[in-house]
């Protein structure tokens, strides 16, 4: 099966100096998810996408989209940088048009409009909300009928209500075609129900990657007395008086005479890793892309 994203390797420095962007990332995202992209500011996941969408060369290692070159795959994808770049001497009609005619052939008006809504079409670019801006870019971005959407904190500018709106209407397009998405996102309840995929990434490394399910059943909240924990693997262990809570990735079965368990959640998840970052790193299988370029299986 095509992935819509493969990583080997990759790696980004911006400068000769300092840490890389992203260093030696090996990611495999399937086709046809919604892929969250999770981490602390300057993680490395703007960085990530933008080599998606073949805006910058890797430094090394490599990426592929759709199964091909990001530059050879550019017209099967719609990328929405953070900062949402529009014409904006141009009008909300004129920028739909122009969207329509870079994309012959392939150009959805009726998709474009519905992401637009009741914005007026008479209104120019610059003089629009940083919302209606994200509103015009995500129209125009999904009126190119992709097979993958590259988005960089779409929702970030967007009120609650347009959010949960704009999200439905990108998440039924997906659902519908099988659009492939990807997305950064620094708000979890944005995410939750929504991805089934997600990448988290700290100092240019992905820390954990996978289907959010497979990722949530490899791992455990414990509770209990202050014991070794071995032989399951720690990602972080707390003591609080007499008491040890501990989210750990089973290595075999759990005494559930001594410890009380239950599945995190999305949230306990990705707080546990960013707060014990020498915590071993997790793909799950399908996240997983073999070491000579292959795909796991
Ligand atoms: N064009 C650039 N030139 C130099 N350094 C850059 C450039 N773009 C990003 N960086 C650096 O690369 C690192 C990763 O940045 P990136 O924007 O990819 O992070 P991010 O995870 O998207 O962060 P945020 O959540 O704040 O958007 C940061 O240290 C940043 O300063």
């Amino acid at each position: 099966m095509t992935s819509a994203l493969e990583a080997h390797g990759l790696t980004k420095r911006y400068g000769r100096r300092g840490d890389p962007a992203l260093a030696d990332c090996t990611l495999r995202v399937p086709a046809g998810r919604v892929c969250a992209l999770v981490g602390p500011n300057g993680a490395g996941k703007s960085t990530l996408l933008a080599l998606a969408a073949g805006l910058t060369r890797p430094t090394a290692g490599t990426v592929r989209v759709l199964g091909t070159d990001p530059v050879t795959a550019r017209e099967r994808v719609a990328y929405v940088a953070q900062d949402k770049p529009l014409y904006p001497q141009l009008t909300v009609a004129e920028t739909l048009r122009l969207g329509a005619e870079l994309n012959p052939g392939r150009w959805d008006a009726e998709a474009a409009d519905r992401v637009v809504g009741t914005l007026d079409r008479a209104a120019r670019v610059r003089a629009l909300s940083g919302g209606q801006r994200t509103r015009v870019a995500l129209a125009l971005a999904l009126g190119k009928r992709p097979e993958l959407l590259l988005l960089d904190e779409p929702m970030a500018d967007l009120d609650p209500l347009a959010r949960h709106q704009l999200m439905g209407t990108l998440m039924a397009d997906a659902a519908e075609r099988g659009t492939g998405i990807v997305m950064s996102s620094h708000i979890l309840s944005e995410l939750e129900g929504v991805c089934d995929h997600l990448f988290l990434v700290t100092g240019g490394r992905v820390r954990l990657g996978g289907g959010i399910d497979d990722l949530l059943t490899a791992h455990t909240l414990l509770t209990g007395p202050v014991r070794d924990l071995a032989p399951h693997t720690v990602v972080e262990a707390r003591v609080t008086g007499r008491q040890l809570t501990a989210l750990v990735r089973p290595d075999g079965p759990v005494d559930t005479t001594t410890w009380h368990t239950t599945e995190p959640t999305l949230e306990d998840l990705l707080l546990a890793h960013l707060r014990s970052p020498d915590a071993p790193p997790l793909l799950t299988p399908s996240a997983a892309a073999d070491a000579d370029g292959a795909v796991a299986a």
